[in-house]
Formats: structure tokens, sequence, C-alpha cells
């Protein structure tokens, strides 16, 4: 490919590249650098991709996108930019040839609920005949093909080959999770989204984006690149949303007078139900998936749909025959009296809903059992705490992904929330231990709901994955029961 190619569109400060030369790939990882390679430069938060300059060069590349020119100059020509993200994502559309023109491209952002409505949506799409992608943080997918994913929202060059990898596979339909990281970190700058969704917003993440109105700030950034907003209006950032009128917006809700809304709903042990009404009359929705929660879900999945052209008759009809989604309010089967949860509730509201939704369904005691991410926003551990000792009639403290900071200090900052409930509590620091301490006191009718890890499989421990399915955490406690 062409330099000028790949630099189509490129906010340029000042070029020593002649542009008719031949490149190979593109990178933004020195470590990755093969001959010939253009290699961008980002100003990161952990280090400076300036400072491996030297190393890409030694590895071959021909070229360099960078902020600044290191002193002492380079020895090979270099693309001057105000901002080497920005630059990485036109040159990652570029070099794939703009994939995400031609499909339809629907993001969703907000705190909770992005990975549950993007199925949903996936499953009203489908049920129309499109073959649609996902991206995000389970899983990313092409039709009923599973690509793994380590991240929300990929970096825009692996985005753009994910997009190129969907229009090969002749996907009409993208569905991508839109993360705040992603939207301030410049992944998906430049796609424009036909709809773009926010569900909620309440308190994660201030680790990186520091004040929930930044956070706030971040999420909608997403409608200044989105066709049609839909939005939910019983949420206070989801009005905030609507009045920044950076698009037209579709709203839903319960309370006010929202596009699509939710009235007469019913809370059952496996489901829920409502009537929604909107601009069609009143529509019948059922979804196999409990929880408040999941009344908002499905009418944002429906207001996507609608937004698309999906009449909300047939997008409900689609959601009767949804799945529910790996590791969200994910029955563990166990053959006991008592019932089993996996759930990634991992912030203070989360952990708030998902502890109601047991509340509803379960005759004996909610046990609740959780931890909190290591290098994570250490503010939310004791909400996080405070709200589980709350709804709660035992908790259980244990670790999740601990990742570089002492597990034992994060179960500190946790119980801090916890100091003053009367809610029995143990702390059990290696997390199937825990569980299967969950299970050795579970009665007739009790809930045991395992928070945070949701479809991970895996402890990560200073840097290192460590394999941990809570599936067969529970599902070994019975095989070794049964051979006692
Ligand atoms: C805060 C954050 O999101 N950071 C992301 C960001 O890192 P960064 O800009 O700080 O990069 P850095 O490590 O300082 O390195 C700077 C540059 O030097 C380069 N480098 C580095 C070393 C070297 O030897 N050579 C080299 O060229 C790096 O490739 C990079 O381009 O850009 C990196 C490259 O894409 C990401 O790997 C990194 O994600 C980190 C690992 C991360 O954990 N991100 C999480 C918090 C995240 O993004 N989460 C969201 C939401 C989660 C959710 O709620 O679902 C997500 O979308 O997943
Ligand atoms: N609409 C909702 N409102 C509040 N809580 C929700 C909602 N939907 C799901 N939850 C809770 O939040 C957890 C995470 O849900 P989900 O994975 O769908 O959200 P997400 O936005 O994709 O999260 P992440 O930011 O980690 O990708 C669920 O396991 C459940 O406990
Ligand atoms: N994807 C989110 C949630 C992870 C949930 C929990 N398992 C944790 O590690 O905190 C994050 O990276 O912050
Ligand atoms: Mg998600």
């Amino acid at each position: 490919m062409k330099l000028e190619k790949i630099l189509k569109g490129v906010d340029i400060a000042e070029q020593t590249a002649d542009t008719g030369m031949e490149i190979g790939e593109l990178k933004y990882d020195s470590r990755q650098v093969q001959n010939g390679d253009v290699f961008v430069a980002i100003t990161g938060y952990e280090t400076d991709g300036h400072k491996y300059i030297g190393k890409a060069i030694e590895l071959g590349a021909s070229a360099i996108v960078l902020e600044h020119v290191p002193e002492g100059g380079i020895s090979v020509p270099y693309i001057r930019v105000d901002s080497s993200r920005r630059a990485l994502a036109q040159m990652a559309a570029n070099y794939f040839d703009h994939p995400a023109d031609s499909m339809t491209m629907v993001g969703i952002t907000g705190t909770n609920g992005k990975t549950t409505t993007t199925y949903l949506l996936k499953t009203i799409l489908e049920a129309q005949g499109h073959t649609v992608g996902l991206i995000g943080t389970n899983q990313n997918m092409i039709g009923d093909e599973i690509l793994p994913t380590e991240r929300t929202t990929p970096e825009s060059f692996e985005l753009h080959k994910l997009f190129a990898q969907m229009r090969d596979a002749g996907c009409t339909h993208v569905i991508m999770e839109v993360s705040s990281h992603s939207l301030v970190l410049d992944r998906v700058y430049g796609i424009e989204f036909t709809v773009g969704a926010f569900t909620n917003l309440t308190q994660d993440h201030l680790d990186f984006h520091k004040t929930m109105e930044a956070y706030r700030d971040a999420k909608a950034l997403l409608f200044h690149q989105s066709k049609t907003g839909v939005t939910n209006l019983d949420d206070a950032a989801g009005k905030f949303m609507l009045e920044q009128k950076a698009c037209p917006f579709l709203s839903y809700g319960e309370h006010e007078a929202c596009d699509l809304r939710a009235a007469d709903i019913q809370l059952h042990a496996d489901s829920i139900g409502f009537v929604c009404e909107s601009a069609e009359g009143k529509t019948e929705v059922k979804l196999g998936i409990p929880g408040q929660f999941t009344v908002y879900n499905a009418l944002c999945a429906l207001s996507c749909a609608k937004a698309l052209g999906v009449s909300v008759a047939d997008a409900a009809d689609a959601l009767h025959k949804a799945h529910g989604v790996k590791g969200r309010v994910e029955v563990v089967p166990t053959n006991t009296d008592y019932t089993v949860l996996i759930d990634y509730a991992h912030s203070p509201d989360g952990v708030e809903n998902v502890l109601e939704a047991a509340r509803v369904f379960t005759k004996g005691r909610v046990i609740g059992l959780f931890g909190c991410g290591g290098d994570r926003d250490r503010t939310k551990r004791p909400k996080m705490g405070a709200i589980a000792a709350k709804l709660s009639d035992y908790c259980i403290v244990t670790s999740d992904n601990p990742r570089t900071e002492k597990p034992e200090a994060i179960i500190e900052d946790i119980l801090e929330g916890m100091k003053d409930t009367k809610t029995p509590y143990d702390v059990i620091v290696n997390r199937p231990e825990a569980i299967w301490h969950a299970l050795d006191i579970a009665q007739t009718g009790d809930t045991i709901v395992l928070m945070g890890k949701g479809h991970e499989t895996y402890q990560e421990i200073n840097h290192v994955k460590h394999h941990l399915d809570e599936r067969e955490v529970v599902a070994q406690y019975f095989e070794n029961k049964n051979h006692k």
C-alpha cells in the first residue's frame, strides 16, 4: 500500500516522508514492528510510544507517525500529527478500506447493560434475516462464529480489522459496546454510527475519568458521531444526553413521556414482562432474563431496533425467543433446593440491581459473594461493600482480579463500607474456597449470588491470568461431595 493512501484524511502538521513510498503494515506497538511497517508513536498512560521509535526503526519501520520529533531527530521519514490516536484510527480505516462504511453501525454506551443489550439487539436483527457482527466484553461474533477478545472496545486498528472481517463475511450490521475509555482514547474516532444508544450512568472507572461529570461527558461523545441517538430518560445522565442535542433522539423509560415506555411491569424468578407503549400502540414484551434492569435493557434494544426501522411488534416477537447472556444473571445447575447465580455486577449499581433481582424470587436468604478488581476505581470498593451488606442476608468477601494489588488491601477497602453492618459476613481471600464456603452454608430456598466475574474464566494476578471458571468451581464442589 502507498503511504499516501494510508494517510488520506489524516490531519498532518508536518511531514518528511515521500507519500509515494510503499509501506508494509500499520503498528502502534514497537514490539510488533516488521520490515517496511509504519509505526505510530502514542503518548500513553503507562509509557510513551515515542520512547520506542528507535526500537521500531531497528526492527525495520520505514516511516513514523509521531506527535513530536525526539531530540536529535530520527533516521527515517516521519509524519507529525497533533493526535497519534486519531491518526491511527483514520489510518486503520484507510488500511482496511473503510469497512464500517458499508455496514449499519450501532454503538451502545453506558455503565451497565451494554453487553446484555447488544445480544438482545443481535437476536432482533437476526430474526429480520440480517447477518450481524457483535463486538463487546464477552467475545466478538460474526453471526454464530465466536472470536475471542481482551477488551470491551478494542484499539482502533483491531476494530477496523474486525470490521473488515465482518464485511467480508457478509455482515450487514455491527452492534458494538462503546466503552467510555474507547471514546476518550479515540478508539472509535471517525466511525459514524447509524444508532448510538445510552443505557445508564452510575459510578465506575473513576480511576480513569476522575469525576462523574468527566465520565458522563465521555459517554456523551458517542452522540456527536451518531445519526440517531437512543437514550434512557429515567436516568439523569440519559436526559443530559438528550439535552446536548448532538443528534435526534428516541427515548425510553418507565416514568416519563418516552417514545417507548414500559407499563404493567411483571418481575418473575426467571423472566420479566411488560407492555411497551409507543406510537405503534401497546405491545406485550416477555423476556427470559430476570431483574428490573432487564426491562431497561429490553427497552433499549427495542428502541435501537425501532430506530433501525424494525417495528416494536417484530422486535418484541424476537425477544420472546432470546437467550440469556453468559455470566449475566446466569443460573448454575446444581440439582439442589437452593439457587446459584453467576453475575457480572462489578459496580455499586450493578451489585444493588442484581441483589434486588435475587430478592424478588428468593424465599430463604440472599448470600452475596464478591470482591473488587485491583488497579481499578478504589472509591467504588466501600460502596460495593455497603450495598452488598445492606441487600444480602449473608456476605462473603473475596478476590476479583487483584491484578498488581494485594488482595488483602482491596478487601480492607471493601470492609470500610461494611463497618457498621449487622449482616454476618466472612472474608475468604481465595475465591474458589469462598465459593465452596457459600455452598457449604447454603440452605433450602437460599440464593447464592456470585458477583463480578460473569463470563470471565480467570483470576488475574500480577499480569498472569490463572484459570478460574466459577461454573467449574461449583461443579467440582458437588463432585467432591458425592465422592465423600
Ligand atoms: C487506560 C487504557 O485504556 N489504556 C489503554 C491504552 O494504554 P496507554 O495509552 O496507556 O498505553 P501505554 O501502555 O502507556 O503505551 C503507550 C504506547 O506505547 C506502546 N509501546 C509500549 C511498550 C513498548 O515496548 N513499545 C511500544 O510501542 C504501546 O503499544 C502504546 O501504543 O492503550 C493501550 C493500547 O491500545 C491499551 O492496551 C490500554 O488498555 C489497558 C491495558 C486497559 O486495561 N484498559 C481498560 C481499562 C479498558 O480499556 N477498559 C475498557 C472498559 C471496560 C469495561 O467496563 O467493560 C474497555 O474498552 O475494555
Ligand atoms: N440496565 C442495567 N442497569 C443496571 N444494572 C444492570 C443493567 N443491565 C445489567 N446490569 C447489571 O450489570 C452487570 C453488567 O451487565 P452488562 O455486562 O450487560 O453491562 P456492561 O455495560 O456491558 O458492563 P461492562 O462495562 O463491564 O462491559 C450485570 O451482570 C447486572 O448485574
Ligand atoms: N471490564 C471491567 C469489569 C471487570 C469486572 C471485574 N471482574 C474486575 O476485574 O474488576 C473492567 O475491566 O473494569
Ligand atoms: Mg460489557
